[in-house]
């Protein structure tokens, strides 16, 4: 999916969190590193239509995150960083059906794709748990068999290695990188996005670099230090 930025910039009551910002990005991996603050969601969240432009557009294949939002916007799907407030179902299989029946599924239709998104994350054992008895990489993974049942195009995941151990940090890593959908990953886990096409730096709600991993990871390290 080809994603837009067109003069797009956010304020929150006055606040300027991303500048005015012009970008094209095509990559099938996408990094976005920055240090707190520095304007990173609020990127993601343009994307998704989850907060509108100040100004300018965020245009996703040609078409207006705002005056598209319905055609556009489910062909994002979003991971937040606590999975907890992504899982609203008390069951975690009624939960992964949830979008799926939105869209018009039902019968054995709903339950193969069901079926097919736990077992795509290697989860299906835990279909008839509840959230709270998933460990939290389980968790991440159960959200995201939940985002993608609905095969969006484009998924963005922020900080989603961020409250995990390194026994689930590597569950959710080997999950993202086996997706064949288009990725933008937001990260403090620099190991994460180390093997990205493009990673996009930002400082302070300007975008500070682009380009490949290894020099976006020099320019942020110089920002932190700085
Ligand atoms: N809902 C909001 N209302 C007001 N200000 C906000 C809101 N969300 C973010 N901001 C402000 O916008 C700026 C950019 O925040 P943003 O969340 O995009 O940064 P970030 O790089 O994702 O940070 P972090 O790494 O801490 O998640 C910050 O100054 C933040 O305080």
């Amino acid at each position: 999916m080809n994603i837009q930025f067109d003069q797009a910039s956010l304020s929150y009551e006055g606040q300027v969190a991303l500048h005015p910002l012009t970008l094209d990005l095509g990559e099938s991996r996408i990094g976005v590193i920055g240090l707190n603050g520095s304007g990173k969601s609020s990127f993601a969240r343009l994307i998704k239509g989850l907060v509108k432009p100040s100004a300018g557009r965020v245009l996703l294949d040609g078409l207006d995150t705002v005056k598209d939002a319905k055609a556009v916007l489910p062909q994002t799907g979003f991971i937040f960083q606590n999975p907890a407030n992504q899982i609203i179902l008390p069951i975690i299989r009624d939960d992964v059906a949830m979008g799926p029946k939105a869209q018009g599924l039902k019968g054995p239709a709903l339950d193969q794709a069901v079926e097919a998104a736990l077992a795509r994350f290697g989860i299906a054992h835990l279909a008839e748990r509840r959230p709270h008895e998933l460990s939290g990489g389980e968790l991440q993974l159960a959200a995201l068999a939940a985002v993608m049942v609905t095969r969006p195009k484009l998924v963005i995941f922020d900080e989603p290695t961020n409250q995990l151990d390194l026994k689930n940090r590597a569950l959710v890593a080997a999950a993202i990188e086996a997706l064949e959908e288009q990725a933008i990953v937001i990260s403090h886990d620099l190991e994460l996005i180390r093997a990205y096409g493009r990673v996009l730096v930002f400082h302070q709600g300007r975008l500070a670099f682009d380009g490949d991993a290894e020099s976006a990871i020099c320019r942020y390290r110089e920002l932190a230090l700085a």
